[in-house]
């Protein structure tokens, strides 16, 4: 049997995708799910503020005129949703849909088998927990009460997207949610699959461990000299 490092941290901050949960659910049956619903969402959404600002930035982000047609907004969408690009337009519109599809009872999270016992280990340890993904807190917060597991919110203090945060490959993104906890950043420990990710957060002084998972998509990246796992059973947290 292996002998794990003990990691000594006050919060623990979570990826999502590829992380806590299979990429393949997230881009198969979220993206599925929201694909069909993308345009008739903005249609009878748009006296919203968030989904006016977010066809905004899909126009200027996407190269596209200031007053492109719907058609050709959703062609930019749906292209971004095809490679996976984590735009934060794309991110706002998508948890909007699949908030409602939630709490529509249309959608289930998925978890790695792996994930919750040891969140819930770690939080009866006294480990804090938190959320930063490129998913919209709108997304992030159902997914985590609709677990095959049960209701995982009461566990998760806090949760950051590229809206509240910033780009998940800066450094200052990790500053802000570091100082939004109120740890010092020597005390955060962030878990995720993109070794870009893992730079930033490294930068910002956090700990950082990459998780790489046989069949995600960044099972064969290069995560240079960070602490890596292939699980999160590996992961031994105690609180400072
Ligand atoms: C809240 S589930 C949807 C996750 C999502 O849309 C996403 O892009 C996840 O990216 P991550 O930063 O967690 O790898
Ligand atoms: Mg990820």
């Amino acid at each position: 049997m292996t002998a794990h490092p003990t990691w000594t941290a006050r919060v623990v901050i979570l990826d999502i995708e590829g992380t806590t949960s299979a990429a393949g659910f997230v881009q198969g049956d979220l993206y599925d799910y929201a694909r069909p619903r993308l345009r008739s969402w903005i249609s009878s959404h748009a006296s919203d503020p968030a989904i006016v600002a977010a066809v905004a930035a899909t126009r200027s982000e996407g190269g596209l005129a200031d007053d492109a047609d719907l058609d050709a907004v959703v062609a930019v969408l749906h292209g971004w949703m095809d490679s996976d690009v984590k735009a934060t337009p794309l991110k706002t519109i998508q948890g909007q849909i699949w908030a409602a599809g939630f709490a529509a009872g249309e959608l289930r999270s998925h978890f790695f088998g792996d994930v919750v016992p040891q969140l819930r280990s770690w939080h009866d340890r006294g480990v804090r927990l938190a959320v930063f993904s490129s998913g919209s807190v709108a997304s992030q917060v159902p997914w985590f009460r609709h677990a095959d597991a049960g209701d995982l919110t009461p566990m998760i203090e806090a949760y950051f997207d590229t809206v509240s945060a910033g780009s998940k490959r800066e450094a200052s993104s990790y500053e802000k949610i570091a100082s939004a906890l109120g740890v010092p950043a020597g005390e955060a420990l962030f878990l995720t699959d993109l070794p870009a990710e893992l730079d930033a957060a490294r930068t910002a002084g956090w700990q950082v461990i990459g998780v790489r998972r046989a069949g995600e998509p960044n099972a064969e990246a290069d995560f240079g000299d960070h602490p890596v796992v292939e699980s999160f059973s590996e992961i031994d947290v105690v609180a400072s």
